[in-house]
């Protein structure tokens, strides 16, 4: 059973893959949640390589690895789980191809809708955002936090993205996010370890 509760760490956009394991290697080492691969300037057979290369990272800290856009390629590497978007294919199709245990986890942007029919179409979490302006994806779409609390019915584990910076992380996590989902704020911090230590206390701190 993977972790309900915690930091989601996303990879940055990084084309070598020695300094991608240089980078993720001190944020893992502090037992996030989830660890999802995503990398927006590699081509398919560097995202091949760096998924492969995550993995026994992953596994040796206990962390769950997500290949972010490409389920078939998460069950090829044998990896824990995907993240698909609107973008990224049929979302029932990959349960029923993936099976039951693989995490497959769907973004739901601002719409509890899209959230209702991902649960029905086999999510293994939910996540919505951007909840404040990403200096990743700039043009995301943008959410209230309220939604988290409307989708507390849905009984899947809640993920918010966007913007989230250990300052505004715990309003969200207080509204019902599950799990916080951070690129820049780990980053593009002059320390990411500190950083991450500072969404982990966020967690422990802040109680519903
Ligand atoms: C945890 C999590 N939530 C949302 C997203 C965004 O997915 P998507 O809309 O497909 O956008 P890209 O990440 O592909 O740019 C995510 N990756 N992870
Ligand atoms: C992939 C994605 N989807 C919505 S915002 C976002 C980027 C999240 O990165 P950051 O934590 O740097 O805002
Ligand atoms: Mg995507």
């Amino acid at each position: 059973m993977w972790p309900r509760r915690g930091l989601y760490v996303i990879t940055p956009d990084e084309t070598s893959t020695e300094r991608l394991l240089a980078r993720v290697t001190p944020v893992l080492g502090l037992a996030p949640a989830l660890l999802q691969y995503r990398n927006k300037l590699a081509d398919p057979a560097l995202r091949r390589e760096q998924a492969a290369a995550l993995l026994p990272l992953c596994r040796e800290h206990g962390v769950p690895l997500i290949v972010n856009d490409d389920w078939r390629l998460a069950a090829e590497l044998d990896a824990d789980g995907a993240h698909l978007g609107g973008d990224d294919g049929d979302l029932r199709e990959a349960r029923h191809a993936v099976g039951t245990e693989m995490i497959l986890g769907a973004s739901c942007y601002d719409s509890i809708e899209r959230a209702r029919r991902a649960a029905d179409d086999g999510a293994s979490y939910i996540a919505f955002g951007a909840f404040h302006l990403s200096g990743t994806k700039p043009g995301a779409r943008r959410a209230q936090p309220s939604l988290l609390r409307e989708a507390a019915a849905l009984a899947l584990p809640r993920v918010a993205i966007g913007g989230i910076t250990p300052s505004n992380a715990r309003p969200l996590i207080e509204a019902g996010a599950d799990l916080v989902a951070v690129i820049g704020g780990l980053f593009d911090a002059p320390d990411p370890q500190a950083a991450a230590r500072a969404y982990i206390a966020c967690f422990e701190e802040t109680h519903r």
